[in-house]
């Protein structure tokens, strides 16, 4: 018997209990049809304004530094008093060396301090670093963490050390939201993209996620469809109830509300508030905004 049989048994079990074989034309077919019927009827202002307040307003660059970011942060703190008819974004995601900055320039009490973190984008480094890096945005004012599962241990069927990781993550976040990144592009198949969510919200995941937006294909409605398949059946059978982030890729206002369409029809709306429900994304908030007002905006 191999050294870790019993344990990747524990897993195997796990996923054992949900309908991991999922045929991706079946998928296909079953989201252009909810794109179809009801998308059109869910392009409204007040379902707008609700995605906007939905957002983590994302910073990822290579080039942000302590004024890009503290800049970033003020237009947050501007926004109440600028859009008195709309609600503040969500949260701001940042790297996590910038998680002090964000907490010493953030005024405003409702929206959360998320910081990507354990190796993101790759998740390719040594679980130790990705301890100390989430401790350290913690200690430094994160609300919220965001981490990638190890896509490498997932594709090489290593569910246990993937499992084990994230569970030690959790460890560390505690009561804060832990968002557990799938990197749905890389896991290539519907069945693939559902073992991740169970095996990530058995472990311990707060939030599931679609992408980094560091990879292609990033968020896709297929992959979002999915992962709230995954929730509404670990929900069922659990009674734990875990949030959904598409991230990546989020471009338009239509790809928003495609979204917010899929977890309304597969989830219901007990999860459409910002509690349960997230955008992840560098570019939606203008776009919102400018749909919204009916003119061209560029306030972040
Ligand atoms: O977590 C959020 C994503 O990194 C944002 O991706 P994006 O820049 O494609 O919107």
């Amino acid at each position: 018997m191999e050294k870790n049989e019993p344990n990747q048994n524990k897993y195997d079990a796990a996923l054992a209990k949900y309908n991991t074989q999922l045929d991706d034309t079946e998928v296909a077919a079953q989201v252009a049809k909810i794109i179809a019927e009801k998308v059109p009827g869910n392009h409204t202002e007040e379902v707008k304004k609700f995605l906007f307040h939905c957002i983590d307003l994302t910073t990822l660059n290579t080039t942000d530094s302590d004024e890009s970011v503290m800049k970033f942060t003020q237009k947050v703190n501007q926004f109440d008093e600028e859009f008195p008819d709309l609600e503040n974004v969500a949260a701001i995601c940042v790297y996590p060396n910038f998680a002090e900055i964000v907490k010493s320039t953030l005024e405003v009490e409702d929206v959360k301090i998320a910081c990507v973190s354990a190796g993101f984008p790759s998740s390719q480094t040594f679980t130790e670093v990705k301890v100390a890096e989430t401790a350290m945005a913690l200690m430094e004012g994160a609300d919220e963490i965001d981490i990638v599962i190890s896509v490498g241990k997932f594709l090489s069927g290593d569910y246990e050390n993937m499992c084990e990781e994230i569970q030690e993550l959790k460890d560390v976040c505690k009561e804060h939201h832990m968002k557990v990144i799938l990197e749905t592009g890389a896991l290539k198949s519907a069945s693939n993209i559902m073992k991740a969510s169970i095996l990530s919200m058995y472990s311990g995941a707060d939030f599931i996620k679609t992408s980094t937006g560091k990879q292609q294909p990033a968020a896709t409605p297929e992959a979002a469809y999915v992962m709230c398949r995954a929730i509404k059946e670990y929900y069922d059978k659990t009674g734990n109830k875990v949030g959904f982030k598409p991230a990546g890729g989020i471009n338009t206002v239509n790809d928003a509300v495609i979204y917010y369409t899929i977890v309304k029809e597969v989830l219901g709306e007990e999860w459409l508030n910002n509690q349960w429900f997230r955008l992840g994304t560098s570019r939606l908030a203008n776009l919102l905004l400018s749909d919204i007002k009916g003119m061209e905006m560029k306030f972040f």
